[in-house]
């Protein structure tokens, strides 16, 4: 299975990142390689440009892709989102000048829309009824409507710091993205697809989660379960020849600083508190 992956850019790191956290680490990249392996023979890396990969996804070049939900849907590539990955979150937003004359998506009749995304920006104008004409620029998309080019912009944003420097406000929310693995729709029900989608999802469900470990005397267990939140019962084992049990259970990240205190004060000692590498439920 060739899994394809952003070459560069903000989503290559985390992607690679998350491949390793999945337990399949890539091997040996020289830089500006185009294919990896991973330590399992069966899946190999493909890295492409984020805006190609519905292509290559589309056209069976690779099985699976990991891309922005953005660059999928300005694709028209016919794909199944098969995990939200979590990272690369972002909008697509229409702006215009803040002290400009264009305070809705209706003041744009007759006017002209720039942006990365001519697709998208296309759709949005016709399902608002609003005719404009669209331009396509291929970076730098917040200067256009200072040059004259463009009354407004479609584009990208997350801080909104890009859009402030550039003084453009939101007029409306266009799409909303984040990075995901994409399959094509006969590739999705494949056996090592589904085991990547199962690799991936078992990492994203331990991040929020951790693994508290402690000891308790066996006499309080019943107090001790009622402080743990939560749904799974907690793992008690026996230590040989003592009054002690040790206890272990999965909490919520969350919980963990309200949790360690009530355990203590019905006298869990010892208390460890761990990451989780994968939770597969
Ligand atoms: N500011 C941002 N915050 C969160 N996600 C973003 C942001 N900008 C872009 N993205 C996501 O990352 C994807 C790729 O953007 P990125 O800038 O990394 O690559 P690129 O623009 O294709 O790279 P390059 O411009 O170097 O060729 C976008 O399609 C979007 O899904
Ligand atoms: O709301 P913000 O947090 O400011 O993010 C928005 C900016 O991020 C992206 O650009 P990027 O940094 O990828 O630069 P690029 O134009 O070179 O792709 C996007 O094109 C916006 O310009
Ligand atoms: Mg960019």
């Amino acid at each position: 299975m060739r899994v394809a992956v952003p070459n560069k850019g903000r989503l290559h790191e985390p992607s690679v990142d998350l491949l390793e956290r999945a337990g399949l680490p890539i091997e040996s990249t020289a830089d500006r390689k185009l294919y990896a392996d991973t330590v399992d023979p069966d899946v190999t890396v493909l890295f492409a440009r984020a805006a190609d990969i519905p292509e290559y996804v589309g056209d069976g070049a690779a099985a699976v892709g990991i891309t922005g939900r953005d660059q999928v849907v300005e694709s028209g590539v016919d794909l199944v989102e098969l995990v939200d990955l979590g990272f690369g979150r972002c909008r697509l937003v229409l702006a215009a000048p803040e002290e400009g004359g264009i305070a809705g998506a209706g003041d744009l009749a007759g006017g002209t829309v720039a942006t990365e995304f001519p697709t998208i920006t296309r759709e949005y104008l016709d399902r608002e009824g609003i005719d404009a004409d669209v331009v396509e620029v291929t970076g730098a998309t917040e200067l256009t409507p200072h040059v004259e080019m463009a009354d407004a912009i479609v584009d990208i944003t997350s801080t909104g710091t890009t859009l402030r420097m550039n003084r453009l406000g939101v007029i409306d929310e266009v799409l909303s993205s984040s990075v995901r693995l994409y399959a094509r729709p006969d590739r999705a029900d494949d056996q090592k697809v589904q085991q990547l989608v199962t690799a991936f999802e078992s990492v994203l469900a331990a991040e929020d989660k951790r693994y508290v470990m402690m000891n308790a005397p066996e006499g309080r267990l019943d107090e001790i379960r009622e402080v743990i939140p939560g749904l799974g019962g907690p793992t008690v084992m026996d230590i040989a020849g003592e009054d002690t049990v040790a206890v272990h259970v999965v909490v919520d990240e969350r919980d963990v600083f309200e949790t360690i205190d009530n355990l203590k004060s019905v006298g869990a000692s010892g208390i460890l508190v761990t990451e989780i590498e994968r939770l597969v439920e």
